[in-house]
């Protein structure tokens, strides 16, 4: 099978300035790659600019082949990601969200996988509050409802399990799992040792040099071991 993503000697980073070492990897469909390093690393900004959301200082980034296009719809239909800073409409309730993101995948029963989803993400009850009225997690959640209902050949989660607790942490590696044997390629950075260890198939650690690592040595990297 081919590979959804590639990445050659990427060079990121701001005002002309890198950030860590240049990134080369490949994702076929139905991996997981972890990405992993230590706070300020530069994990959030490889993952922004393989998503489109930065423009790399230098190198390749390739999506089926095809160059970053984050304007393009055929771009955006293929790639779904959840970043931090993420932002919500502050007038639509947890339910109107989703159902936006379903309806503009044309799913063909938005309603029903909008249902589906909310109760996955624990969020039926508070499906009608907007997201101000949401608490930290839940909004977390929310976001990655918006992720996991749509279709993507690619999806991208940068810490998905921050402020999530440890029954979601757990439902969130199912689904990861469950996502990747369905085909899609996912790209995660993490801090979460077991959710590194549940879900990646390859393993990259982000640093002045990039390393490629196994995934128990990732995880005992980020467990400080
Ligand atoms: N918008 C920005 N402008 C300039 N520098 C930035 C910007 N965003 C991040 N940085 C810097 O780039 C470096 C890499 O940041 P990045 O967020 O990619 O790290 P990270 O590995 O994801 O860290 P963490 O584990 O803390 O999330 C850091 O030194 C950070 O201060």
């Amino acid at each position: 099978m081919g590979d959804v993503l590639e990445a050659e000697r990427l060079v990121v980073g701001y005002a002309g300035a890198p950030v860590c070492g240049e990134v080369s990897l490949r994702i076929a469909a139905g991996e997981v790659l972890a990405v992993v390093g230590f706070n300020g690393a530069g994990k959030s900004t490889v993952v922004r600019t393989l998503a489109g959301r930065q423009d790399p200082l230098s190198g390749d980034v390739r999506i089926h082949g095809l160059p970053v296009m984050p304007d393009a719809i055929g771009f955006r239909r293929e790639v779904a990601a959840v970043f931090d800073g993420d932002v919500f409409f502050p007038g639509l309730t947890a339910r109107e969200h989703l159902l936006l993101v379903a309806r503009g995948h044309a799913l063909d029963s938005p309603d029903v996988a909008v249902d589906a989803e909310l109760a996955f993400f624990g969020l039926t009850e508070r499906s009608h509050a907007i997201p101000e009225a949401l608490s930290s997690g839940q909004r977390r959640r929310l976001l990655l409802a918006a992720a996991f209902i749509r279709p993507a050949s690619l999806l991208i989660l940068d810490e998905p399990e921050q402020r999530l607790d440890p029954m979601m942490r757990d439902a969130l590696t199912d689904r990861i799992r469950q996502r990747a044997r369905a085909g899609t390629a996912v790209v995660l950075v993490t801090h979460d040792p077991r959710l590194l260890t549940k879900t990646a198939s390859t393993c990259v650690l982000i640093d002045e040099v990039l390393a490629h690592v196994d995934t128990e040595r990732g995880a005992r990297i980020i467990a400080g071991a």
